[in-house]
């Protein structure tokens, strides 16, 4: 049976045997796993495998971003690895988003394809630098806009915008939103950051969390006390 989480725990590490071992504290039933490109530039394909062995439904994060049959091919290989989500940058553009689902489709295994809009490690004055003279919010909206009218699933954006995003984009596009913190823990790189209870009030369909679990002393009891957490409040 699927898994009914909301929760994504992001494993960040560099080696297998680092990944696994937090994998086995954690209950596929309770949260799905992130690979992200620290992990699957050292471990490969080999680490999805192993955690499909164990059970757990994969979001492959590698953000491609390159030209539309480039970043087709390689989502059409994600989607032939059986992972649950992929995802590329959607300032990628119109006509790679659009590439790259028909190459998801074409896979058949069911993967959903969605795409960054603004990293959540950014705020306004990163965005002045680029030359890009707008609040987060503004180019969240465009670029969801954008990723929604290409086909894809859903977009990765912080839990911040859901509010707004969720009723212009409706219930089947997903909201992504890592940056979640729960109280008391670091902030870190992150700029746009929610607890997880106020981000699932926001509207958020997962949450992707990870050095609040994955790099706590117990990541069991990490990932409890955030599903509490959502209890509580529902
Ligand atoms: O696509 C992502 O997953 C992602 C997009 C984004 O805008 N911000 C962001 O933090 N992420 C990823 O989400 C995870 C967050 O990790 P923590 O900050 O440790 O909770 C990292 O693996 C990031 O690569």
């Amino acid at each position: 049976m699927a898994c009914q989480s909301p929760i994504i725990v992001a494993l960040d590490f560099q080696y297998r045997e680092q990944a696994l071992e937090v994998a086995d504290q954690l209950d596929p039933a309770k949260c799905r796993i992130k690979v992200g490109k620290e992990l699957f530039t050292r471990e490969g394909p080999s680490i999805i495998k192993a955690l499909h062995q164990k059970r757990f439904e994969v979001f492959l994060d590698l953000k491609f971003h390159d030209i539309p049959n480039t970043v087709a091919k390689a989502c059409g290989v994600a989607a032939d690895l059986g992972v649950w989500m992929v995802n590329v940058h959607a300032s990628g553009g119109r006509r790679m988003m659009e590439a790259a689902r028909k190459a998801v489709d074409q896979a058949g295994t069911g993967t959903q394809l969605i795409a960054v809009t603004v990293l959540t490690s950014m705020e306004r004055s990163d965005l002045t630098e680029l030359g890009l003279d707008l609040e987060p919010i503004d180019q969240v909206k465009r670029l969801a806009q954008l990723t929604k009218d290409s086909g894809l699933h859903g977009v990765v954006c912080s839990a911040q915008e859901a509010p707004i995003l969720k009723p212009m984009f409706g219930a089947d596009f997903s909201l992504v939103t890592p940056g979640i913190r729960p109280v008391g823990s670091e902030a870190g790189d992150q700029r746009r950051v929610m607890t997880p209870p106020d981000a699932v009030a926001a509207g958020v369909d997962y949450m992707v969390i990870g050095r609040p679990i994955a790099q706590a002393s117990n990541p069991r009891v990490a990932l409890d006390n955030v599903l509490k957490s959502l209890a509580a409040q529902a």
